[in-house]
């Protein structure tokens, strides 16, 4: 008999969620999917395929009433004892993007953990709430299941203080006002696939480059997160999908002064209407939409998205001393080669050569071979990173 893992990755207006089983000490995938559509009124739709990619459910659930958004939950463990064979579920692991100062590794789920998650909630608005919604609906439904929260955040918790703190009183600091990064189960993937795919180099200087709807970057050295571009919340760095990404603090007391923006609405226009969709004059947040545009507004947004990529290549080198791997992960990263491309032509003064077929292709190694570092395309994998840590904390 082996063990069946629920891992689910919730967000705003859906919940991701894969299932793992024990297979002679390896995770073997059984099946992933998501349920969208979960607001009260809403017909929520449910999809699901196999490891193999065979579509093995897509159906329209009935809308929930108020108040009853768990049984979404319930009716989704119901479906995953249906299809784990002769597994067993043990434990679900969960993604939370925040664990603040006070959880830098994975933990069991309690009521006091919960409570002191929600308290980070305006750290993290569009991630965090949406992260702990179905921890507690699972506690009420299987209070017997273990549960894991896996951080974001906890990769990073080891950074030195230069790559922590803001130039503030230094009692912000103490009081847990400081940079602490985000996407960290991407970069702790990522680190352990490149040990794989080129051990000395990843036991070197590299970057890597997360380009997802969320985008930051890490420079790790010898395995660890010595330094990335996302700070005290996931607003801050480079341009997103939504996201503006590190600002002048003077722009914000500006709109506050002038324009008579409270925190709601700075909150709305940070997180919500700038990014890729407001460079682009609201044409949209999709990087395929912006490049298939002939827009002017499009084209600005894509230059300044691949100018700020390249730039942060440079901080981040200076980090960790120079560069051995330069990875380029998640939506963007994996599957455009002409932002990785258009980076690169950018960072050609540091030596670096794409390979073209390599790169328009699938290969993983897209640098050419007189390139001065590797270049990677590399999927990531969050899931079976929360799914190895669900394991080792609850089956040892
Ligand atoms: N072929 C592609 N070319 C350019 N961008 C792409 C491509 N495929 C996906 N993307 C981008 O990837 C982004 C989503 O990245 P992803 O890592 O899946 O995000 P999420 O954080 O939602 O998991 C989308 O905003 C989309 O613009
Ligand atoms: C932290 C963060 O930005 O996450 P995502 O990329 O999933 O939005
Ligand atoms: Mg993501």
């Amino acid at each position: 008999m082996s063990d069946g893992l629920l891992v689910i990755n919730a967000g705003s207006s859906s919940i991701k969620f894969s299932v793992y089983v024990t297979d002679n000490g390896d995770l073997r995938l059984t099946c992933n999917g998501q349920l969208e559509g979960l607001g009260v009124g809403i017909t929520p739709h449910f999809f699901a395929k196999d490891a193999d990619g065979t579509v093995a459910a897509d159906d329209l659930w009935p809308p929930v009433e108020v108040g009853k958004q768990s049984a979404l939950l319930g009716r989704l463990i119901d479906w995953i004892e249906d299809h784990l064979g002769d597994a067993t579920l043990r434990a679900a692991g969960h993604r939370v993007v925040h664990g603040g100062s006070g959880y830098s590794a994975p933990v069991l789920v309690n009521k006091s953990v919960l409570d002191d998650l929600r308290a980070l909630t305006s750290l993290a608005p569009l991630h965090q709430p949406h992260n702990l919604a179905p921890i507690a609906a699972l506690s009420e439904l299987h209070p017997d299941l273990p549960q894991v929260v896996c951080f974001d955040t906890a990769f990073h918790a080891h950074k030195r203080l230069e790559a922590e703190m803001f130039g503030l009183p230094r009692k912000y600091y103490d009081a847990g006002i400081k940079r602490y990064g985000f996407h960290g189960l991407s970069y702790e993937y990522i680190a352990h696939r490149l040990e794989d795919l080129d051990p000395q180099a990843a036991r070197g200087r590299v970057i890597v480059a997360h380009l997802g709807s969320g985008v930051s970057m890490c420079a790790i050295k010898d395995g660890r997160s010595v330094d990335t571009s996302i700070g005290f919340t996931a607003v801050d760095g480079l341009m997103m999908g939504t996201r503006c990404g590190s600002l002048d603090v003077g722009v914000v007391l500006h709109l506050m002064q002038q324009d008579g923006l409270d925190a709601k609405a700075l909150e709305k226009l940070f997180y919500k209407e700038s990014g890729l969709l407001g460079v682009s004059g609201g044409l949209s947040n999709d990087m395929r939409v912006l490049m298939d545009s002939d827009a002017p507004e499009a084209k600005q947004a894509v230059d300044l998205f691949i100018y700020r990529v390249a730039k942060e290549v440079g901080a981040l080198a200076t980090a960790i001393g120079g560069i051995d791997a330069l990875v380029f992960t998640a939506g963007i990263g994996e599957h455009s080669a002409a932002v990785r491309q258009r980076v690169c032509d950018l960072l050609g003064w540091t030596g670096v050569r794409l390979d073209a077929a390599a790169n328009d292709g699938h290969a993983m190694k897209v640098s050419a071979p007189d390139s001065a570092y590797g270049v990677w395309a590399i999927p990531t994998n969050e899931e079976l990173m929360i799914a190895r840590h669900t394991r080792k904390l609850v089956l040892g």
